[in-house]
């Protein structure tokens, strides 16, 4: 069981929104739905929820055919980034708003608000005003009213998007945690790829209206289906005719491999514990042969990007001016070069 999006193509006018998009998300996760802006992250949660309606395709949630039942039949909870709350309402209140219009008999409610305000750890400003919490405060209490219905189905569009980013990072711990203990499956969209990363089981990526790939974390970034989504989930630089990530390279102090990319040391940068080099490379020196040939270069002669240790840049007296062989390590995770249009 889970959440069956199929065929949906959404248009605004002539503007393809979604484009006949295809994809499952599994019951119990905790998925992202990631990409740049304007992709239809957003459309496609609004679809799933039902706030929007699909010009074809169809939604199941559960196995029930969701394609033509209204919002509130889909038993859905939603968190926006800006959430709207009932500023004359204490925190306990707003939780325990979807429990009363549904009736839910008084002591099951008190409890049921009492849980979830130890769930989301705002116990202690149950009779505060929403206006007295902080941002991140306010979007747990969101959390809080939007689980209170026990949804099916958690729907969060960027919830911590308005939040500077030390909350930021604390609210995706804590959803992380949050989604642990409670396991109701989930889907939230971001375009931050290091929040996807860190929170989610699975990461939809979604780009120009389309699903480019679905996988775990390390899946995406280990075995990226295409050029895109490389470059979106990671630092990429290339060696020649191929794109790949700029630890995965590998640097000698003197040409030990027939094939490796001549070039010089024009900057290093040391952050932390890494140093980032920039190498200019001389592809007019004798004895480089192109690896993989057959795929025509992008730019040659471009600034190749490498990370390394800082102690390994130190083992290999590495420095600006330092003249270096670029190879790629084996495993590396590549693609071909983009070929220009
Ligand atoms: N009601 C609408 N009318 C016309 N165009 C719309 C409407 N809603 C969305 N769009 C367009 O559809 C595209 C996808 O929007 P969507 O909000 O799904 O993107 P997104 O990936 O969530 O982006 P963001 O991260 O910026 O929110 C955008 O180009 C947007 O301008």
């Amino acid at each position: 069981m889970s959440i069956e999006v199929s065929g949906v193509t959404k248009k605004y006018g002539d503007f393809v929104a979604l484009d006949d998009v295809t994809v499952s998300l599994p019951t119990g996760q905790l998925t992202a739905l990631l990409g740049p802006s304007g992709g239809g992250k957003s459309t496609l949660l609004r679809i799933i929820a039902g706030l929007e309606t699909a010009d074809s395709g169809s939604v199941a949630i559960e196995g029930t055919d969701a394609t033509k039942l209204p919002p509130q039949k889909r038993n859905v909870g939603f968190v926006f980034q800006h959430y709207a709350v009932f500023k004359h309402m204490t925190v306990a209140k707003n939780v325990a708003f979807g429990l009363e219009i549904r009736k839910t008999p008084k002591p099951e409610t008190k409890r049921r608000v009492e849980e979830l305000l130890d769930l989301v750890h705002l116990s202690q400003f149950a009779h505060r005003l929403p206006a007295q919490l902080s941002g991140g405060q306010r979007q747990r209490m969101a959390l809080a009213r939007a689980l209170a219905v026990e949804p099916t189905v958690l729907l969060l569009d960027e919830p911590f998007g308005a939040l500077d980013a030390k909350v930021r990072k604390e609210l995706r711990d804590w959803l992380r945690r949050l989604h642990d203990e409670v396991h109701v499956t989930t889907v939230f969209v971001t375009h931050d790829q290091e929040e996807a990363m860190e929170v989610s089981d699975e990461i939809v990526v979604i780009n120009g209206g389309r699903v480019e790939q679905v996988g775990t974390p390390d899946q995406l970034y280990d075995e990226p289906a295409n050029d895109f989504v490389m470059g979106f989930l990671g630092d990429v630089t290339h060696l020649g005719p191929i794109r790949l990530r700029p630890h995965d390279i590998e640097v000698a102090v003197a040409p030990a491999h027939a094939g490796a990319l001549p070039g010089v040391v024009t900057r290093a940068l040391r952050v932390g514990f890494e140093v980032r080099l920039t190498v200019e490379p001389d592809t007019t020196a004798a004895g480089w042969a192109r690896p993989g040939s057959e795929v025509e270069p992008g730019s040659p002669g471009e600034p190749v990007s490498v990370v390394l240790t800082r102690t390994h840049a130190r083992s290999l007296g590495i420095d600006v001016g330092t003249r270096v062989w670029l190879t790629a390590a084996d495993g590396a995770t590549t693609v071909p070069s983009m070929v220009a249009v």
